[in-house]
């Protein structure tokens, strides 16, 4: 089965459509400020209505508090959370249970035990997403073009559903899924000019290269 796709980090009407048109399974909306995807909730709310219920639509968040997550969660219609910063397992079973929506918890990989650790997100998360670790000293925890060493999740036997992160690119995205059989696949950078600005064409090559293998 192809692997399903998102596509993170959308903050204008003309790539949302090209994410659209593309058939993502996934959009991602950036609502942690530093980010140059951040959007505010008025924009959020403009692309949610856009979308409609033709997408789902995944909301990025860093360590956020309650009031964060329900305006967002209520501006753009999420029908999903990801959090992306150092949200123990006790907070994301807290944040499912508040808002009644899927968690997805991010899992920054740079050794074998970091891997290990996505099991203890079993009951806390409904969907646990592979990332590279960036460094301390990194202006953002996510949306870098880093990647980690795939071979890391050679053999994964994962008790909740799980995709990869970080670093895929229309040119790299089909090896990333033949070497680890990643379900689902993400990318922000990837499909970039610089960072912030999506490419169209990139988002079209990646769905497509995606659905090669
Ligand atoms: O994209 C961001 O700016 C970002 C900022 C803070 C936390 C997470 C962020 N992105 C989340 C994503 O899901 C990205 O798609 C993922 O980190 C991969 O990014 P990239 O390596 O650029 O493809």
């Amino acid at each position: 089965m192809a692997a399903a796709i998102k596509i993170c980090g959308i903050s204008t009407p003309e790539t949302l459509d090209a994410v659209l048109d593309a058939q993502a399974d996934h959009v991602g909306f950036n609502f942690f400020p530093p980010s140059p995807r951040h959007l505010g909730l008025a924009e959020a709310s403009a692309l949610a209505a856009r979308a409609g219920s033709r997408i789902s639509k995944v909301g990025v968040f860093v360590d956020p508090d309650d009031d964060a997550l329900r305006d967002a969660i209520s501006a753009a219609k999420l029908d999903a959370v990801q959090l992306h910063g150092d949200e123990s397992p006790a907070r994301s079973a807290a944040v499912r249970a508040q808002f009644g929506l899927p968690v997805w918890k991010v899992i920054p990989v740079a050794t074998a035990s970091d891997v290990v650790r996505a099991q203890a997100y079993t009951d806390a998360a409904d969907f646990i997403l592979f990332d590279a670790k960036t460094p301390k000293d990194a202006q953002l925890p996510g949306g870098m073009g880093l990647r980690f060493d795939w071979g890391l999740l050679s053999g994964i036997r994962m008790s909740l559903p799980w995709g990869l992160a970080g670093g895929l690119s229309p040119t790299n995205v089909a090896g990333a899924i033949a070497a680890t059989g990643a379900p689902l696949v993400d990318t922000s950078s990837g499909v970039e000019s610089v960072p912030g600005v999506k490419d169209m064409d990139k988002i079209a090559a990646f769905c497509k290269a995606a659905r090669s293998v």
